[in-house]
């Protein structure tokens, strides 16, 4: 989705936002926990794609692994507060995150592409800079095939869904839902009471195929944070992360939260405040909302399309806690592939061997062109931009981004070239007029798009925020390069060149037609 057809998306939700808080006019609206007579009916009828694992059911190994893996990571400085744009805006993520997955697969949420580290897979080999790195995504990638296998895809192989219903039905569960908040419930303890989970059958069906492929991990601790949000709606107090749905996900896939706090052993007996997981109905103020209680090692599910349905929050407890939220990111344009794809595409209509003082395009059809252009923009923004704006932090963990992000560099060098070429091609005096006005019709906004997110970037990088960070976190507004540089075919700032067209178009009298 192009920027401006998001911020257009974004004013239209905050539009409809202020509508229901209108609507409100300042009263809470109900919500409902454990404790609450009506709780099971309400999850079972309104939240009936939310699924709870509860810790007990989960094999002993894979906790322990889990909770090596998120203090291991926590230690050697993996999380970071994601400098995020929100409606035009940006603002540090209250809980810092990490995210490992599949190799070259990408994740994008609030206007930021992460690059998560990569887990080892069969095809791959991967080096991380610590041996705790290579255990903690290793142990990871292990819950991740776990989740994989109780949500079904174990048994896709078989492609037996009678068998894929009765996996679902064995492995997760609905709590004994007189487990309150206050408990003291430990891992090691008994589950008391257990109903069977109310997922439809059809429902089933639908998460087969669904391979988490990437997962993002958040940390806070709420003692160092000087501010949380208060949860607006229902009053349920303060977030960690606010109302939201998952973005950039496969439609209909479920997402698998792993929950931990990591109390101090000492304190373990004490009545703390624990950690929720808040859900509601989208756009519903008639629907009370829903509060789930967790404990550590409690697993939840949202299944089929409870994350397009509904929202959900972070509610705060009083220890720092750990989440592993596993997902199916989508894998459209996202992929290192995808994008390789893209340029190859695009650098073909290069006449090989090319280089600054002799070079020329193979066609100057107008489509081509068009859509070389396009493509110049997408790797510009969506990779090399999204990349370096997050600073030197990808390299310090593994050095599998380097090569790839070298090398799309050296794609958008080439492309860099071809704009210029087209440039010239739009003025050679044997186009007709009819010709050259229907290119810069078709390449100007491509152009005057470039131009408006070089500035937007160049000025994201140097935000009061992006400068309060250390030295190697800190977004670097990257490529970028002076005037006159003469390694470079253009300059950074296309202002004159734009003008430049639009004179062409003027001054040849055929502007009425762009
Ligand atoms: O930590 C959780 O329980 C969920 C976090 C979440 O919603 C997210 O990271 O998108
Ligand atoms: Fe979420």
């Amino acid at each position: 989705m192009k920027r401006s057809e998001r911020a257009e998306q974004d004013r239209a939700k905050e539009i409809k936002k202020q509508k229901l808080l209108h609507q409100l006019g300042g009263q809470q609206l109900p919500y409902l926990t454990p404790k609450d007579e009506g709780f099971q009916l309400l999850w079972k009828t309104k939240y009936t794609n939310l699924i709870l694992r509860e810790a007990n059911k989960i094999p002993f190994d894979l906790h322990v692994q889990m909770q090596r893996a998120f203090s291991s990571l926590l230690q050697c400085g993996c999380f970071f507060r994601d400098l995020v744009n929100i409606r035009g805006k940006d603002v540090f993520t209250a809980v810092s995150r990490v995210i490992i997955g599949n190799p070259g697969c990408t994740y994008k949420y609030l206007n930021t592409r992460l690059f998560p580290i990569p887990w080892q897979t069969i095809l791959s080999k991967i080096t991380y800079s610590q041996e705790e790195i290579a255990m903690s995504c290793h142990a990871l990638k292990e819950f991740n095939n776990y989740l994989c296998s109780i949500v079904g895809n174990d048994v896709v192989r078989s492609e037996d869904s009678k068998v894929i219903g009765e996996g679902l039905e064995n492995n997760l569960v609905q709590p004994d839902l007189a487990n309150s908040c206050e408990s003291e419930k430990g891992i090691e303890d008994p589950l008391t009471s257990v109903e069977e989970p109310p997922v439809q059958k059809q429902s089933r069906h639908k998460a087969v195929g669904a391979l988490f492929n990437v997962t993002l991990l958040n940390y806070m601790d709420p003692k160092t944070m000087p501010y949380l949000k208060e949860e607006p709606y229902f009053g349920m107090g303060p977030m960690a992360v606010g109302w939201h749905h998952d973005e950039s996900l496969v439609a209909g896939s479920p997402v698998a939260v792993y929950n931990y706090t990591s109390s101090d052993p000492g304190t373990i007996s004490d009545k703390k405040a624990c950690w929720r997981a808040g859900l509601k109905v989208a756009w519903d103020i008639d629907t009370p909302g829903l509060v789930l209680p967790l404990q550590p090692g409690d697993c939840y599910f949202m299944m089929d399309d409870l994350n397009m349905t509904h929202q959900h929050c972070v509610l705060v407890g009083d220890e720092p806690r750990f989440s592993s939220t596993h997902r199916v990111a989508e894998e459209g344009d996202s992929t290192l592939d995808y994008v390789f794809g893209r340029t190859e595409e695009a650098v073909s209509n290069l006449l090989k061997g090319s280089t600054l003082s002799n070079a020329s395009l193979n066609s100057t059809e107008i489509t081509i062109l068009k859509k070389t252009e396009e493509i110049h923009n997408e790797v510009e923004f969506e990779w090399l931009r999204q990349y370096w704006f997050q600073g030197r932090r990808y390299a310090k963990f593994t050095d599998w981004w380097c090569k790839p992000i070298e090398k799309l560099e050296e794609d958008w060098k080439q492309l860099e070239l071809m704009t210029l070429l087209m440039l010239k091609a739009v003025e050679d005096d044997r186009w007709s007029s009819e010709k050259r006005r229907d290119a810069i019709g078709s390449l100007l906004p491509i152009l005057t798009e470039r131009q408006e997110l070089r500035q937007h970037w160049k000025n994201r990088c140097q935000s009061k925020l992006a400068k309060s960070l250390p030295a190697d976190d800190r977004p670097m507004c990257h490529p970028y390069w002076e005037e006159g540089d003469l390694s470079m075919p253009l300059p950074f700032d296309l202002q004159s060149t734009i003008a430049h067209l639009e004179e062409i178009v003027t001054s040849t009298g055929i502007e009425e037609h762009l």
